[in-house]
């Protein structure tokens, strides 16, 4: 099949070149010629693992190309896909100027029966809003479909090539036929529905996730109140089938692309329905309130933190990726920032991304991870890359100036830091070499 996919974002980019391994004809398109033209010099714009190879493979077998001309390549496929960013308005709700401007260039190119597949997310009518926009450009027939992507980054070519459940909303049973035979190969579990609903379990499944993430957030707060361990407490709840053991890490709280945005989107979308979807603002508001434990633990450990200096390993929003988009580390080191503390931050890829959106004013970039613990009066781990966790917390302790360690993301065990002076908070782990070897009396009842 020939495909166009309009937009090389991470989604773009990695369905695209996923089509192409399964044997199809890919054209990505975007509008951005430098991006365009480091895919055609063999650059990918983003770090994901795997993605480097098979961009290559794909090229060279003539499966996959690279292109601005947007006309060209919708003119030439039978498929085209939507996968241009939806960022969040200033009110929450989801921007879909880059969604009416990619439907009505294909409405200017239709040159024939084409399916129209929108893998961004996007709100409940979206779609059908698509279909009208093109219709006032073309009297081709053509279908649309809602096909949601639900990659994580970081494993993106993995979640794609080997996805839970393909989601295929559409109202054209030729459509139907043409997109579940293109996804059979990568799952049994397809499920064919209506539009809406397509668009609607997008919403619903990234808002139940960050819901689990916030519900474990508030478990550990509890948690290090009672004298109880998190990581113990999710390990015995995810045995149960019925709640499942992923996203039940504790941590500073969600981040990234998708979490933040879809969730004040679907707050947004529930509320023009005169909806007030409560339980998901609450959830929206612990994890913004989990970012700022660390800065509470720091100035518990502290006191004032004017003028000291504060370690910071990871800027990125989760392992494996260079994307920073509503990173807590933005937030952290602000906070941190406004209360007159320096920062010396090290990640393995994501630095240049934090660089730009940030600035330079009071963070020292290091490049490694020694030279941001160096002479620090406290370190803060943000992000759980691997390389945090290979280190020995007791080499660590000799590069900090007190050996003070406030872990967002419990990447250590006990064990690591038994023979170590490190005074070490964790999240939801309060025994942990804290000093507070005994948890507050609790109630009685
Ligand atoms: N990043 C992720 O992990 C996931 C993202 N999504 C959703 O997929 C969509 C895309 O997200 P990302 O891949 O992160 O996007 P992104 O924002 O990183 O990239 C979008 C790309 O589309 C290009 N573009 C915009 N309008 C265009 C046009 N008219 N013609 C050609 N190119 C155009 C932009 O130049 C940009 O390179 C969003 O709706 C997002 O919510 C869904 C699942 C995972
Ligand atoms: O719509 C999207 O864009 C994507 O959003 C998420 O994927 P992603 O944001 O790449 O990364 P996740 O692995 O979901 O992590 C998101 C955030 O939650 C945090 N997290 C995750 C899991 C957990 O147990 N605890 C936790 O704090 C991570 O640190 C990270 O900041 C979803 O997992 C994907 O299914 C979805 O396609």
């Amino acid at each position: 099949m020939r495909i166009t996919v309009i937009g090389t974002g991470y989604v773009g980019l990695v369905s695209g070149v996923c089509f192409a391994e399964l044997g199809n004809r890919v054209i990505c398109v975007d509008k951005m010629e430098a991006k365009i033209d480091q895919l055609n010099r063999g650059e990918v714009p983003i770090y994901e693992p795997g993605l480097q190879p098979l961009i290559s493979a794909n090229r060279e077998a003539g499966r996959l190309s690279f292109t601005t001309d947007l006309r060209a390549s919708v003119e030439a496929s039978e498929l085209v896909i939507i996968a241009v960013g939806t960022p969040s308005l200033p009110n929450g709700q989801a921007n879909l100027s880059y969604i009416e401007q990619a439907a009505a260039e294909i409405g200017q190119a239709m040159n024939g029966y084409k399916i129209i597949v929108t893998k961004s997310t996007v709100p409940v009518g979206t779609n059908e809003r698509i279909r009208d926009m093109i219709r006032q450009h073309t009297e081709e027939v053509f279908d649309i479909a809602s096909v949601p992507e639900f990659l994580r980054e970081g494993t993106a070519v993995s979640d794609t090539l080997n996805p839970d459940r393909v989601v295929i909303g559409t109202d054209s049973a030729r459509a139907a036929e043409c997109l579940v035979e293109l996804h059979s190969r990568l799952t049994d579990h397809l499920i064919v529905t209506d539009i809406r609903s397509a668009e609607m379990i997008k919403y619903a499944s990234n808002a139940f996730l960050a819901t689990k993430i916030s519900f474990i957030n508030e478990i550990a707060n509890i948690c290090e109140k009672v004298g109880a361990d998190v990581t113990k407490v999710a390990y015995g709840m995810g045995f149960d089938k019925r709640i499942g053991s992923s996203f039940l890490k504790a941590g500073i709280g969600y981040g990234g692309s998708c979490f933040p945005k879809d969730t004040q989107a679907l707050i947004q979308i529930a509320g023009q329905m005169d909806y007030d979807f409560k339980l998901l603002k609450s959830v929206v508001d612990v994890n913004r309130e989990q970012r700022y434990n660390v800065i509470r633990k720091l100035e518990g450990l502290l006191g004032n933190l004017a003028g000291t200096t504060i370690g910071i390993w990871g800027l990125a929003f989760k392992p494996e990726t260079d994307d920073v988009r509503d990173a807590p580390a933005f937030e952290i080191i602000a906070e941190l920032h406004k209360r007159g503390a320096q920062v010396q931050a090290y990640d393995p890829v994501a630095a240049d991304n934090f660089r730009k959106e940030y600035g330079s004013d009071g963070i020292v970039y290091c490049s490694t991870a020694r030279e941001a613990a160096w002479q620090a009066d406290a370190l803060c781990i943000l992000t759980e890359w691997k390389e945090f966790q290979e280190l020995e917390p007791l080499e660590v302790e000799g590069w900090l100036k007190s050996p003070y360690l406030i872990d967002g993301r419990n990447i250590y065990e006990e064990e690591q830091l038994s023979g170590t002076n490190i005074v070490y908070y964790s999240v939801g782990r309060p025994g942990m070499n804290s000093g507070l070897k005994e948890p507050a009396p609790l109630l009685s009842l």
